[in-house]
């Protein structure tokens, strides 16, 4: 579905942030992206959402390129950022609407998930409230709503159970099993590692730029040399210094 080939990007050309990266998230699959703090998994998802332009290398959903189609790339994507961002001057349901229109969903097929999502999350009684008054797992809240009503292949998610409760962190996390299930893709950027590996198919884990171990539990364990080990044993075993691919 999403393939990235050796891309090289960051912001500026001579300093790049992420070097060589590539990875791939098929149907049916989540995909864990995991490094410490400025490993660069949020440039990386900036530049499969078009935000930012590789040096080199390339960007493909289902066969077509990023850079030759951004605006077909980009309806096929949602994303749920770190930080919320909210349009000030709309209301939760006019967020809502707005995805209806962006997505081009039907309209029964609207009703029918903005309802279930709404009750959820415990927001039905919110929505003609304007989400820049309200908390920040409540405006956490509002852009996965956003993403699982427009539900396309592919779904982006950076860090997304900072601030939520922990009945809302366990919602979120059942709706990325029942988009799974579906036949969507989720590449997940997340630092908590054991709901990684409980619930991730794959991970690339990324070091000061760099993809340094890539596949399913066991193929890392083989990559690092460290058989038996935890997804959190053979990230410490990476992030000081041990060898990579
Ligand atoms: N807008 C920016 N301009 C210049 N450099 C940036 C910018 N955003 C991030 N960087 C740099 O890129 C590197 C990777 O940052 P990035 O945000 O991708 O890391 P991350 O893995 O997502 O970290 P975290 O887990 O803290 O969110 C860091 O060195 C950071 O300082």
């Amino acid at each position: 579905m999403l393939e990235v080939r050796n891309i090289t990007g960051g912001y500026a050309p001579e300093t790049p942030v992420i070097r060589d990266v590539s990875l791939h998230v098929d149907a049916h699959e989540i995909v864990g992206l995991i490094g410490m703090n400025g490993a660069g998994k949020s440039t990386i998802l900036k530049h499969v959402l078009g935000l930012l332009e590789p040096f080199t290398g390339e960007i493909m959903l289902e066969g077509g390129s990023l850079s030759a189609d951004p605006l077909k790339f980009r309806s096929r994507i949602s994303y749920i950022p770190e930080q919320p961002r909210l349009y000030e001057e709309l209301t939760l349901w006019e967020h809502l609407e707005l995805t209806k229109l962006v997505y081009r969903l039907e309209e029964s097929v609207f009703a029918e998930r903005t309802k279930r999502l709404l009750d959820v999350f415990r927001l039905t009684d919110k929505v003609n409230e304007f989400p820049n008054t309200f908390s920040k797992g409540m405006q956490q809240k509002v852009m996965i709503l956003c993403a699982f009503v427009a539900a396309p292949d592919l779904l982006i998610v950076d860090e997304p159970f900072v601030g939520l409760d922990p009945l809302a962190i366990q919602s979120l996390l059942d709706l990325l099993i029942e988009m799974k299930r579906e036949g969507h893709g989720i590449l997940l950027s997340t630092h908590i590692l054991a709901t990684a590996e409980r619930y991730c198919d794959r991970f690339v884990m990324v070091n000061a730029g760099q993809v340094a171990l890539h596949g399913t539990v066991d193929e890392m364990q083989a990559q690092s040399g460290l058989a038996g080990a935890t997804l959190e044993e053979m990230f410490n075993h990476v992030v000081s210094g041990g060898s990579s691919r």
